[in-house]
């Protein structure tokens, strides 16, 4: 069997340069359809995806050479992980390489909204002029909560620092994990003293739509809420209902429960979403940089060298 890795989207060319270094054969057709993709998958002892390919159980039943999926990104909702593992696929992905993307996204986005940048930007080149109306809150002195102290979660962490916030922290998954940058509590202290609320984990059956209307209904204090994680896990409808209660302040999008027009423009929600001043929008890109392109490359190359699987 050949030793050849099938990329099925746009990666930086240094993954291939040290792929075949390290003696697979790349085929890099970043503009296949899945259907395509499929048809030759069986050929194909590797895999690199982004998240446009889905690797359900047909793909994994039709990959029947193969040996490992390197997913480009941090996100593994596209796979079915548990059917990979139990046919003895390796898989790869490369959260160390957009972590520092999506911190910094994170604070932009957060920055940005506790002061006004978007609307008041708009209303001026609207021709008006609104002091008062745009005075802004700082950060220092405020309660930072971070849901999922995983690499996003941690390096949004790190960026705060200098900020001279108060960073606390749940990871239903990991304990022990309090550092320099933020102080490890449960789920109820984040819901009862966070000015802040940033969601740093994956989407799973168990995250899908968690914060909703009952999950925001709990918290002590207005926030603003950003989300860079997967927008599956924020029902809109609930951010719109906590923003017209004065429960949420600002929230920070980069994704959304559903992507990509013209099916978001379809959604009962999209008007209301795109005339609310409180919300910013951004087209997930929290993780995907000039920077993290070449990076998420170099990660995924080293974890493959690690993998050994050439002689
Ligand atoms: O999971 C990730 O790393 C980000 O969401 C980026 O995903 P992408 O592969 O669509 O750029």
């Amino acid at each position: 069997m050949k030793n050849n890795i099938l990329i099925v989207d746009d990666i930086h060319p240094i993954f291939i340069e040290q792929a075949e270094a390290l003696g697979y054969t790349c085929n890099y057709q970043p503009d296949i359809t899945p259907a395509e993709a499929l048809s030759i998958i069986s050929q194909y002892t590797g895999l690199l995806i982004r998240s446009k390919f889905q690797v359900d159980k047909t793909t994994l039943d039709t990959a029947t050479n193969l040996r490992f999926i390197c997913r480009a990104g941090a996100g593994m909702d596209n796979i079915d992980e548990d059917y990979a593992i139990k046919k003895g696929i390796h898989l790869l992905n490369a959260p160390e390489g957009n972590s520092d993307a999506v911190g910094e996204h994170a604070i932009g986005m957060l920055l940005a909204l506790m002061n006004n940048f978007n609307r008041a930007d708009a209303e001026i080149r609207a021709g008006e002029w609104k002091r008062e109306a745009n005075r802004g809150f700082e950060l220092k002195g405020k309660t930072v909560g971070i849901i999922g102290y995983g690499h996003m979660g941690r390096s949004f962490a790190r960026k705060l620092s200098g900020f001279e916030v108060n960073v606390i922290a749940y990871d239903k998954y990991r304990t022990g994990f309090s550092d320099h940058y933020a102080r490890e509590v449960s789920m109820e202290e984040i819901v009862k003293h966070s000015d802040v609320l940033s969601l740093h984990i994956p989407l799973t059956p168990e995250t899908k739509g968690m914060v909703d209307d009952e999950y925001l209904f709990h918290f002590k204090k207005p926030i603003f809420l950003l989300n860079t994680a997967r927008g599956k896990v924020v029902k809109t409808q609930a951010v719109l209902n906590a923003i017209k209660q004065g429960k949420i302040l600002g929230a920070g999008l980069d994704v959304l429960e559903v992507e990509k027009f013209p099916v978001l423009g379809e959604q009962p929600w999209f008007s209301d979403l795109k005339q609310n001043g409180k919300i910013l929008l951004t087209p997930h890109v929290a993780g995907w940089t000039f920077d993290s392109y070449r990076k998420l490359s170099e990660v995924l190359a080293q974890k493959l060298a690690a993998l050994k699987l050439l002689p």
